[in-house]
Order: structure tokens, then C-alpha cells, then sequence
């Protein structure tokens, strides 16, 4: 009888420990050869932590112990050492150079070992078109980065991590960890993303699947690994697990209610007005919403919602357009990101990493950034004062490890979006403009989020969420507009709203556009 094949990786008592506190304690993973294991847990339950060390970033605790592909691997490990070690890595902002062709992203680590002149391009562009036929991935090798779609971005890297793995020795086999390459996608393209997964596994690599999307971990994994405070919490066979038994061990509790109380009723829609918006791919967009009314816009992707925030915002530029708040009245063409703030508007941007943070600096001062002026003493900044309002703000926001001095580097994701929240929300802004204000957010902050865009609400903002996670915004939504073409083709409101409700308006919504044009309500 043949030997059992060597597991693609084996972690034992792993621990790291960060100024006293310990992020992960004595964790054990394994994964089979040719198997997707899921990593799932709360923001702050170590994840991250645990892929540093993988990737070299973070030394761990004496003690932990690892095997790759059945050979001990001495920890720590140095910057860069995991690729003799058969691991490869795509994280969340893909690490894509925008301004380079797809080859050349794919041959970047040959680019920066070797002189450039050492590389054959023509044969390394059939090889690149072989790889992505291969795949069944539609990359044109010679594309600017920057011009191709997220989806096709995300399948680059995910291409160039595997063709990392059999660099060395020609074999397939090897670790790939994905450190939560979907939540900037919408759910359609992610299938494509499964498929090239698979037939990556099938040539015998493995793969670590980090996610906060339960559904998919349950469609894309074989197993998973569930951490809470650091520690292992489960592992659950994913074909037999129930989304109950995921979502219990991810919260280590039955969440109380799964929706947040529904939103107080909106007030007459005439406190915003929007009138004859155009700019990007919209196309004369009009609409009325009162105070209190938080509105969803969706679509396909390429339908455009995703870029109304934007121009309202002034972050994109509106070719024309009105806004009215009350009786102020803004020429959209005109408006920037100082002018909106001015006018009470905030934006809480899709991508918080490079948009809605500076990840450098302490949680106070980011918090502080909106209210800088507020916080001189006559000859300089009064930092106590800002580390007690941060710190009062973050107990609002439930913002973890309470502890505003921290950079926001060491903050989990969905603490950093409590913080951009508190940022904003301190503001009691008028209108509140949010793109996918849940991504990357676990399952318990999300409520947390949901939570504070109500209070918010009922305190009298007009909010217009852009998402393409239909659940969201039936959660938190008292109207919902669907966009194809750049224009509102449907709508729903109350009652009518459900995740499947929205989801179907969507597929249906490339049908053509009525005679009456793009109207979501004019008052
Ligand atoms: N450089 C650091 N210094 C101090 N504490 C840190 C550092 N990096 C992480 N931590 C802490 O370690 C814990 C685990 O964080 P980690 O980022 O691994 O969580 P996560 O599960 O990846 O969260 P998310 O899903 O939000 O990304 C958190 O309490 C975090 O604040």
C-alpha cells in the first residue's frame, strides 16, 4: 500500500505574542495535499497574524513548529524565504503593479533578480498566453494592469502566485494562500475566481482560502479552521458543516438577531435632491430622499452605482448636475471633497486601505483628521485632548484593543472600519455616502456597522449606500435602486425588499431603459 501523502502544511503550537497580549495561542493547522482549507474568524481572531508569520513578516513565539509538504521548515522565517519553501501568497490589494503590462507583473520577481535583457519576451509571451489558456483565464499578456477589470486583476495574481509554486522544480504541488482576494468583487466574478482555483488544485497544489464570506468558504473549501481570540475554535468539514455551525464558531454565540432594527420612517424625500446628475457612466440621474432615509444602490457590475458616491462627493468629476440640501443649492461640476465636507457630506470610500486611512499614524489622529482645527492650543496640537476623544469615540464604536495611541497598522480590518466610522459619523454629517461599508468586515463588526449607519439615520442622515452584497442591503435599506447602463432601471422599497428580490431585479436589469429616463423619485 503507498505511504500516505505528506500534508501540503502542518502548523503546531503556533503562538505570536505582541507587546504582552497574545494574537494567536498555541494554533495547530493542517492541510491535506490538493485540499482548499478556509481560515475564517472575527476581525482581531488572528488570521492575518498567522499569514505574517507564514510569509516571514512576523517571527513567532518560541515553540511553534512547521512543516511545508512534509519537510520542517526552521521559524522564524526570513523576508522572502517562504518561495524556497513552496508557498505563495495573493493578499487583499493583489500587489499588481497598475503601470505594467500582465506579463510583466507576472515575471516581476525575475525583473527585479535579473537584468532585464536576460528575458526573452517574445517566448515568455506564448508562455503567459499558454498559461492563461491553460486556465481557461481571458488575460491578454500585453494589457496595462491598470485597464484590466478587478476580476481579471485578481485571476493575474492568482495565476502569477501558482506559477510561483512550480517555478522551482517543475512540480505542482505547493501552498497557496489566499489572504482574502474576493471582497473587492462582485459575487459573480468570485465563481470565476473558484473555477481557477480548482483546476489550480487539481494539478496537486493546496490552497488556504482567508475569508469573511461564509457562503463562499462553504462553496470553495474542502475544510476549515475557525479562530476566536487566537486560539482554534473549530474545524469543520465544509460539505457537511451547516452555515449555523460556521457562523456559531466564527461568534462563539447564536447572533441575537441577524438584521438591526429597521430604520425609523424616512421623512418626506425633499431634504436631498439630486437632479440631472452625469459623470463616469452616469447618465442624467435624478433623486429625492428625506432625512432618516438610507438608500441602496446596486447593480452589475459596470452598471455604474458604484460611482454616484463618488461624484457627489466631488472624488470623481460630475460633467453636471444640482444638489440641494434643504435650501442650499451646489452646481455638481463644482463640488470637491473640501466643498462636500463643508456642505455636511461624508464619504466613507470602498477601499479603506489606500482611501479611508493612513495606517501609519495613531488611531487619534486619523480619528482627528475631520476636527483638526478644533484641537489647537494657541502654539500646537493638544494630543491629550485628541487621545481622549479618540478613546471616548472608540468606546462608542467598540473599536478593539481600546487603546488610541496604537498605529493603525495593528488594528484588524474591521476595527479600522469602526474607526473610519467614528471619523466620519463625530461629524453628525447630513448625508452620509458609504461604498461597501462591509467588506472585509466580519460578521459580528457588521452588525456593529449596521448599528452605527442606523443611529446615524435616526439621527437624520440621508445615507446612500453603493454595494453589490444584496444581504447588506436588504438589512439595512428602506429603498434600494438598481442601475444598468448608468441609469435607475428599478426600485424596490419596504416590504419589497429582500436579498433575492434585489439579486433578481439586477439579472434583470440589462433589459432596456423606459421612455421616462433615469428617475428615482423626484419630489
Ligand atoms: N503589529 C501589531 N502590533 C500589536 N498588535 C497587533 C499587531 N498586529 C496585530 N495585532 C493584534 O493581534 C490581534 C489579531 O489581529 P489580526 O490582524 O491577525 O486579526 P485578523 O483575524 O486578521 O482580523 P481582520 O479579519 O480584521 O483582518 C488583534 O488584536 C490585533 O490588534
Amino acid at each position: 500500500m503507498d505511504a500516505p501523502a505528506p500534508l501540503a502544511l502542518r502548523l503546531s503550537n503556533l503562538s505570536k505574542t505582541f507587546g504582552g497580549q497574545k494574537a494567536l495561542d498555541q494554533v495547530a493547522l493542517d492541510v491535506a495535499q490538493g485540499e482548499v482549507h478556509g481560515l475564517l474568524g472575527q476581525n482581531g481572531s488572528g488570521k492575518s497574524t498567522l499569514i505574517k508569520v507564514l510569509a516571514g513578516f512576523h517571527p513567532p513565539d518560541a515553540g511553534s513548529l512547521l512543516q511545508v509538504c512534509g519537510v520542517d521548515v526552521p521559524l522564524p522565517l526570513a523576508a522572502g524565504a517562504f518561495r524556497l519553501h513552496r508557498m505563495s501568497f495573493v493578499h487583499q490589494h493583489l500587489g499588481l503593479i497598475p503601470g505594467l503590462t500582465a506579463l510583466e507583473n507576472l515575471l516581476i520577481n525575475r525583473l527585479a533578480r535579473r537584468h532585464a535583457w536576460a528575458i526573452n519576451w517574445r517566448a515568455e509571451h506564448r508562455k503567459a498566453i499558454r498559461q492563461f489558456e491553460s486556465y481557461g483565464v481571458p488575460i491578454d499578456p500585453g494589457a496595462l494592469v491598470s485597464d484590466l477589470p478587478p476580476v481579471e486583476r485578481a485571476l493575474l495574481a492568482i495565476v502569477r502566485a501558482a506559477g510561483e509554486l512550480s517555478a522551482g522544480d517543475g512540480a505542482g504541488n505547493g501552498l497557496l494562500i489566499l489572504d482574502e482576494p474576493t471582497p473587492f468583487l462582485p459575487k459573480r466574478d468570485v465563481e470565476q475566481l473558484f473555477r481557477l482555483v480548482r483546476s489550480i488544485v487539481a494539478t496537486g497544489a493546496s490552497a488556504i482560502f482567508v475569508s469573511h464570506d461564509v457562503d463562499e468558504v462553504m462553496e470553495i473549501t474542502d475544510r476549515a479552521t475557525i479562530l476566536r481570540d487566537g486560539r482554534v475554535a473549530a474545524k469543520l468539514d465544509s460539505k457537511t458543516a451547516t452555515k449555523r455551525d460556521f457562523v456559531q464558531a466564527i461568534v462563539g454565540r447564536q447572533l441575537l438577531a441577524t438584521t438591526p432594527p429597521r430604520l425609523a420612517e424616512a421623512q418626506a424625500p425633499s431634504h436631498i435632491v439630486i437632479q440631472g446628475l452625469c459623470g463616469g457612466s452616469i447618465v442624467d440621474l435624478s433623486l429625492a430622499a428625506g432625512r432618516s432615509e438610507v438608500i441602496g444602490l446596486t447593480g452589475l457590475i459596470g452598471s455604474g452605482y458604484d460611482e454616484v458616491c463618488y461624484l457627489l462627493y466631488g472624488a470623481k468629476r460630475a460633467t453636471q448636475g444640482q444638489l440641494a440640501i434643504g435650501k442650499r443649492h451646489v452646481a455638481l461640476p463644482a463640488i470637491s471633497p473640501k466643498l462636500a465636507i463643508e456642505q455636511g457630506i461624508v464619504l466613507i470610500p470602498g477601499d479603506r486601505a489606500t482611501a479611508g486611512v493612513i495606517d501609519v499614524l495613531p488611531v487619534s489622529d486619523n480619528v482627528t483628521m475631520p476636527v483638526l482645527g478644533s484641537r489647537f492650543r494657541p502654539w500646537m496640537l493638544d494630543r491629550r485632548a485628541m487621545v481622549r476623544r479618540a478613546g471616548s469615540l472608540g468606546e462608542t464604536f467598540e473599536v478593539r484593543p481600546a487603546n488610541p495611541t496604537l498605529p493603525m497598522s495593528a488594528l484588524s480590518g474591521g476595527n479600522q472600519q469602526k474607526v473610519v466610522l467614528a471619523k466620519w459619523f463625530q461629524q453628525k454629517p447630513v448625508m452620509i455616502l458609504l461604498d461597501e461599508p462591509t467588506q472585509g468586515v466580519d460578521i459580528g463588526a457588521r452588525q456593529n456597522v449596521f448599528s452605527h449607519i442606523a443611529k446615524a439615520a435616526l439621527e437624520g442622515a440621508t445615507v446612500l449606500c453603493a454595494s453589490s452584497d444584496y444581504e447588506q442591503l436588504a438589512a439595512i435599506c428602506s429603498r434600494v435602486l438598481i442601475f444598468s447602463g448608468g441609469r435607475v432601471v428599478a426600485s424596490l422599497a419596504g416590504a419589497e425588499i429582500s436579498k433575492d428580490a434585489i439579486a433578481e431585479r439586477c439579472l434583470f436589469s440589462a433589459a432596456p431603459v423606459t421612455a421616462e429616463g433615469n428617475m428615482a423619485d423626484v419630489a
